[in-house]
């Protein structure tokens, strides 16, 4: 004031009122100068300033208020400018991140996020900023640990109290714990329990994707379908637990065989594939590459697995289906590869096959026969024949029952053909039954003549194994009032190998009510005299295969000698099968075999035209 200027004293002055309310007063004072300009007085003014000073009072209490929200919860809260350059994070932020405001305003943040996220979350932000549009976008942001979190950041448009675009603001939440959950339903949901693998699911996915890159790029992929050979049978013997150390141990050795961007899977039981990407665009070179990778996975397969001391020996049957542009369907690939496996199988397991065109027309031909196979018991398509069987020279002492298939196009399609069919579709439980009622019958028909001639009848694994199979016998048995000791049930040496136990048993209670059994085909498959030993057989049949060549080829003379020595040691009938010549029934006989049956003394003929023959 004496320097003459005019001065604010205090905002802060409150009054009371006459009627007693407080009035906040702002108060200034001016000096009053004479002529020469020297201070004689001041003026003091006093302004009523109550309600800009609540005004005021108000927006601190809001933005007090707004700041502790901002600050209380989990959210980290931050807003941005225009550009997009931050200009506040809240409490949680700074804390979450361990950085100082300072360090990361701007676009200083940045620093803090995963290297491999900021193409995304630039590209969700500028697709937002412009149209002024909301966002949401995961990214891993590091925390004050050192350790990145995945946080979700949602944001939306910031305006001002005008409406005007002026930046954005956003919260972020930790969403680490969810993530880790999301992985781990979707692990479980692709992925079998047992090995880790791929399932079919995600296995199918990667397929279709493959598909995809071949159509594009014009280079091949392959498909290896592998079945475990002799799987069935560890698990038998040893129990499931062994069953999955072994399943495990293959997966593992899968795995490792192959380069990152294949893909191995585990379809159920004991069935793997494995998916070849990015394989030669020549289809040869392409073959080459996937035969040699099969291969491979068929050399580690073979390799034993060590438990406990034991050693388990497995081997693979592969199938393979290359992948090139003319290929649409992805269930035809599975398809066609599995079949290709099945060749690997039929042609001895241990092997590798492939998928040929060739394939595809017999895979229409099965298709088609399938369709009418389903149809053909319901229109009485199926005739019985049998072949009768020799004892010695030429008496006559029974006959087998084969079943001929008369189809309405084809003709009479050979057993051979449709019986694995009949099996595989499960047909050949009505249809074994229809025979087994039939042969039943022929036999009934011979007592009622008095000729005790004996019928068998070729059985199946599947028919075998279905659970109610011995109460249909009893039932047929009974029935037809056939004498059981007159029925023969021909089994292979395949129905043996899957459950053995049980099928001794089934045996066993078959062979009590008076019922012979005959093994099929001995000598081809796995029969070994300890086990031939606990079963109540009566026959073995010399297979057709090694009969063919005796006397001339000395490793089968030898071996059917064999044959006949063990069913001699273990008290059997023997019959040899398919005898076509004079000079292998000679050898049979001299070589001790009983029985004979083949085109020499009978071709098989329809039952009927048999039973009027037998009756003379
Ligand atoms: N080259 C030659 N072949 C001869 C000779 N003698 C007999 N055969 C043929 O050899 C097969 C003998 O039957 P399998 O080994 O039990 O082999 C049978 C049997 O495993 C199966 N099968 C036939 N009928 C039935 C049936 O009712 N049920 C089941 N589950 N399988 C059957 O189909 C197979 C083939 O039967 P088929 O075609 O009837 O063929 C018959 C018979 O016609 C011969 O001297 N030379």
């Amino acid at each position: 004031m004496r320097e003459g200027r005019t001065v604010g004293l205090s905002n802060h002055v409150v009054l009371i009122t006459a009627d007693g309310q407080r009035r906040h007063v702002a108060d200034s004072a001016a000096p009053i100068r004479d002529a020469r300009g020297d201070v004689q007085g001041a003026v003091l003014v006093f302004r009523d300033v109550t309600e800009a000073y609540l005004m005021r009072k108000a927006l601190a209490d809001s933005e007090q208020h707004f700041r502790s929200l901002a600050n209380a919860g989990l959210a980290l809260i931050w807003t941005a400018d225009a550009r997009g350059d931050r200009d506040y994070f809240n409490e949680p932020w700074l804390a979450f991140t361990g950085q100082p405001f300072e360090a990361q305003r701007g676009d200083g943040w940045l620093q803090g996020m995963h290297p491999e996220d900021r193409l995304a979350w630039r590209a969700a932000f500028e697709a937002a900023a412009r149209v002024q549009g909301d966002y949401r976008v995961e990214y891993r942001l590091r925390h004050a640990d050192g350790d990145y979190r995945w946080v979700l950041e949602q944001a939306r448009p910031r305006r001002d109290s005008d409406g005007l675009f002026i930046g954005y603001v956003g919260h972020c939440l930790d969403v680490t714990h969810e993530k880790a959950a999301d992985a781990e339903i979707e692990r479980l949901a692709y992925h079998d329990a047992l090995t880790g693998l791929p399932n079919r699911v995600l296995f199918r996915d990667r397929l279709e994707q493959a598909l995809a890159h071949v159509h594009r790029s014009g280079r091949h992929g392959a498909v290896l379908f592998l079945d475990l050979d002799q799987f069935k049978r560890i698990n038998d013997v040893y129990g499931h637990s062994l069953g999955d150390v072994v399943l495990v141990e293959m997966a593992q050795r899968l795995r490792g065989l192959l380069r990152e961007g294949d893909t191995v899977a585990r379809l159920g039981g004991d069935e793997f594939v494995v998916l070849l990407g990015d394989l030669a665009g020549e289809a040869e070179t392409a073959a080459a590459q996937a035969m040699n990778v099969a291969e491979k996975v068929r050399a580690s397969i073979e390799q034993p697995v060590w438990h406990e001391g034991l050693s388990l020996m497995l081997a693979t049957s592969i199938g393979v289906r290359l992948l090139s542009r003319d290929v649409e369907d992805i269930d035809d690939v599975m398809r066609t590869a599995d079949m290709a496996m099945y060749r690997a199988k039929a042609e001895g397991r241990n092997r590798v096959a492939f998928f040929e065109a060739a394939m595809q027309a017999s895979l229409l031909h099965r298709y088609e026969l399938e369709q009418d196979l389903r149809a053909a018991l319901r229109l009485g398509q199926f005739e019985l024949w049998v072949q009768a069987q020799f004892e010695g020279g030429a008496k006559m002492n029974g006959a087998e029952a084969l079943v001929r298939w008369r189809h309405p196009v084809r003709g009479l399609v050979s057993p051979a053909e449709f019986i694995p069919i009949a099996e595989e579709t499960g047909l050949i439980v009505p249809l074994g039954a229809w025979v087994l009622r039939s042969a039943c019958e022929a036999i009934r028909a011979l007592q009622g003549a008095g000729r005790s001639l004996r019928i068998s009848v070729n059985v199946s694994a599947r028919q075998f194994l279905e659970h109610d199979f011995i109460a249909q016998v009893r039932e047929i048995l009974e029935q037809s009032g056939a004498d059981p000791s007159r029925l023969t049930l021909e089994l292979t040496e395949s129905v043996l190998i899957d459950s053995f136990d049980v099928v001794a048993g089934r045996m066993r209670e078959l062979h009590a009510l008076g019922i012979r059994f005959s093994l099929d085909d001995f000598g081809t498959g796995y029969s070994s005299l300890a086990y031939l030993k606990r079963l109540p057989l009566s026959e073995l049949k010399i297979d057709r295969s090694f009969v063919r060549d005796v006397p001339a080829d000395p490793e089968d003379a030898a071996l059917v000698e064999g044959i006949i020595a063990v069913a001699h040691l273990l008290h059997l009938d023997v019959v040899a099968e398919g005898v076509e010549t004079p000079e292998q029934q000679q050898f049979l006989r001299a070589a001790g075999c009983g029985s004979f049956q083949g085109f020499l003394l009978h071709r098989p003929q329809p039952i009927d035209d048999w039973l009027k023959d037998v009756f003379g």
